[in-house]
């Protein structure tokens, strides 16, 4: 686990010029809110508290195919702390012999979100199971994706097992330190989509496209080299049933019109931080490293 006692290597001033976009430091200035990112408040002179390993409590938004869940299991390794994707969640729910799975398949396979009711009953289910092994904090994927899952002004029914589950989330939720949002153009992220494989045993991910697309009016273009499955994932690959064209599409116009709001709650309550990925994982990485001010030792030592 790269221990959070390495990252104080920052500086208020280098970390809030790396974020200084959308995250709004002023939070550091209030000694009764600790709602800041752990790194923020274990490098603050203003906040002496100590933080807990693990009390990490991130989120990661971004367009279907533009590598969140690449991201966020790598810094979940980086920090030791979960990572939480509610896609997970809902394909092995939808992939079970349970109640939901037929009605989970036909949600997903249409590209449409799934209930706020159930995302928050599989979410509560993981958490629930998480504290009881002991864990603490987490890097959050896909979740939430609606204002209505970012705000939790649910009309569950008022049974009490559901209010307390409520309550628990709503003590994690409410309480996310930094959101990360990720960016890449639209072009990248229908190929990226497209050339998705996932290996059925151990379920890493990996891309068979090659994406160059040219710079042109003002805008970089981006290069990115396919990720190979190594030799004893590659005759296990298989293709997400939602990763067709048709379905990315409207994948892509949901998470415009129900999820780009959730951007804008984190933004004006200053906890957004923006990452434009420049490239590939071995280009992006490093600077999502440096935006997240984790240092260089840390960064040669994850990137291996
Ligand atoms: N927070 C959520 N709210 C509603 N539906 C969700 C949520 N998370 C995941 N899903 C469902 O699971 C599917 C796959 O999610 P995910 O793996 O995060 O894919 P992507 O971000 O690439 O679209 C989504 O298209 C949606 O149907």
């Amino acid at each position: 686990m790269a221990a959070l006692s390495r990252i104080p290597k920052t500086s208020i001033k280098s970390l809030s010029s790396c974020i200084s976009r959308s995250f709004s430091i002023t939070k550091l200035n209030s000694e009764i809110d600790l709602k800041v990112p752990s790194f923020l408040s274990h490098n603050s002179l203003l906040l002496r508290q100590e933080p807990k390993e693990g009390n990490i409590q991130w989120v990661f938004l971004g367009c279907p195919g533009v590598g969140k869940g690449t991201y966020a299991s790598r810094l979940s390794n980086f920090l030791g702390v979960p990572h939480i994707a509610t896609g997970d969640l809902v394909r092995e729910e939808l992939n079970s012999s349970g109640p939901l799975a037929s009605q989970l398949k036909e949600t997903v396979n249409q590209g449409k979100l799934v209930s706020d009711e159930i995302i928050i009953s599989l979410l509560s289910k993981r958490l629930q199971a998480g504290e009881a092994k002991g864990e603490s904090g987490f890097i959050l994927d896909g979740f939430p994706r609606t204002i209505r899952q970012a705000t939790m002004c649910l009309s569950i029914q008022p049974d009490i097992h559901v209010l307390v589950i409520l309550q628990e989330i709503l003590e994690g939720v409410t309480d996310i330190d930094l959101v990360v949002n990720l960016k890449l153009r639209e072009e990248a992220l229908l190929a990226k989509c497209l050339g998705r494989r996932i290996c059925v045993e151990c379920g890493r991910n990996y891309n068979i496209a090659c994406i160059d697309i040219k710079g042109e009016n003002g805008n970089p273009g981006i290069y990115m080299d396919p990720l190979p499955a190594p030799p004893q994932c590659a005759p296990k690959l298989i293709q997400r049933a939602d990763d067709t064209e048709e379905v990315v599409k409207e994948r892509l116009r949901i998470y415009y019109e129900k999820s780009q709001p959730v951007e804008e709650f984190y933004r004006s309550r200053g906890k957004l931080l923006e990452f434009d990925l420049p490239g590939g994982i071995p280009e992006s990485w490093p600077k999502l490293l440096e935006a997240l001010n984790l240092d260089h030792e840390d960064k040669c030592s994850a990137a291996a």
